[in-house]
């Protein structure tokens, strides 16, 4: 089995859906609606047993639209889960009280969390695995947190280095998205995986990432002991995506079109 195919197996006879892993995303705002639809497809096409979406009304009756098997509430009352993704599609939540003391809730609690967008500030919060993944921009922001005031054009010309340097000091897997996205673990170690198509430059792909890494790593959260598996099951996920748009050929593509594909890139890479 290859280090990919690993992270992508599917359920066998004694499986149900809560054995497949349950993931609760905070994704999507009144600002930012369709990320939570963008995510959450991104996350079912990966096999988990369950999504729960705890986001604005607006925000659930759209995902719930085009994804009916999710199950759907605010984000305080959204449940226990095996993993969680906040932030996609996410307002500022220093903005709003209640949001921000649920998202330290989770981050407090222990279970493996994937941050992205709007909550990358929770990094040094997380007290169980973490994963985040910036853009070059967000990245540089975060770096500034750390007190390494730098520029987009400053993660561009080194981004392992700089990717290295985010994982380092905050503890957490660093999945620093491009044409080439690095993946940093605290060590100090970076896998960086070129994408197959540049097809992927495109609004909401990055949406889709997050719900498929979150989907992997709620499949995954009970034998996910180390960061550098956590950065190992990234690696499977970033090649997931890009397989996922490659494989729809040469043309331009929408993100959900991406997250749609999920599903059967994972039979590709699985093989016959
Ligand atoms: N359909 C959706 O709901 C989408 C939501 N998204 C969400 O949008 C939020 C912001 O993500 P970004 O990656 O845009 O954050 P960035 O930090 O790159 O940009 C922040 C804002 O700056 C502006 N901006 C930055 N670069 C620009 C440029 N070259 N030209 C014009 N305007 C520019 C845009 O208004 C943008 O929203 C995230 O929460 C993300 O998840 C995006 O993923 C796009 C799709
Ligand atoms: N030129 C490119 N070629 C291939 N992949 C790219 C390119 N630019 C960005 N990507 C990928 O597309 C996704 C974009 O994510 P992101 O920047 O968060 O956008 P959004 O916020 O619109 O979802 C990432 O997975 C990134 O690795």
């Amino acid at each position: 089995m290859s280090s990919t195919s690993r992270w992508l197996a599917g359920p066998d006879a004694g499986d149900d859906k809560y054995s497949r892993g349950v993931l609760a995303a905070v994704t999507g705002s009144l600002q930012y609606p369709g990320a939570a639809t963008l995510a959450v497809e991104g996350a079912w096409r990966t096999g988990v047993g369950l999504v729960r979406l705890g986001a604005p009304l607006r925000v659930q009756d759209l995902v719930l639209g085009r994804r009916p098997e999710t199950i759907v509430s605010t984000p305080e009352d959204l449940g226990r889960a095996d993993a969680y993704l906040l932030g996609s599609g996410l307002d500022d939540p220093a903005e709003d009280e209640m949001l921000r003391d649920t998202l330290v809730g989770i981050a407090d609690s222990g279970a493996p969390v994937v941050l992205d967008a709007g909550a990358l500030g929770f990094a040094m919060r997380v007290r169980g695995l973490c994963l985040v993944t910036p853009h070059a921009g967000e990245l540089a922001r975060m770096l500034g947190w750390l007190g390494r005031e730098s520029e987009r054009a400053d993660v561009v010309a080194s981004p392992a280095e700089h990717a290295a340097f985010a994982a380092e000091n905050t503890g957490a897997v660093v999945v620093l998205k491009g044409a080439t996205t690095h993946i940093a673990t605290p060590s100090g170690a970076v896998t960086s995986v070129a994408a197959e198509t540049n097809r992927l430059a495109t609004a909401g792909s990055g949406d889709v990432l997050a719900g498929i890494l979150g989907g992997l790593v709620a499949q995954h959260a009970p034998d996910l002991a180390t960061r550098e598996q956590l950065a190992e099951l990234a690696a499977a996920g970033v090649s997931l995506h890009s397989r996922a748009a490659a494989r729809l050929g040469d043309r331009p593509l929408a993100a959900l079109e991406i997250a749609e594909s999920v599903a059967y890139a994972t039979a590709e890479l699985n093989g016959p």
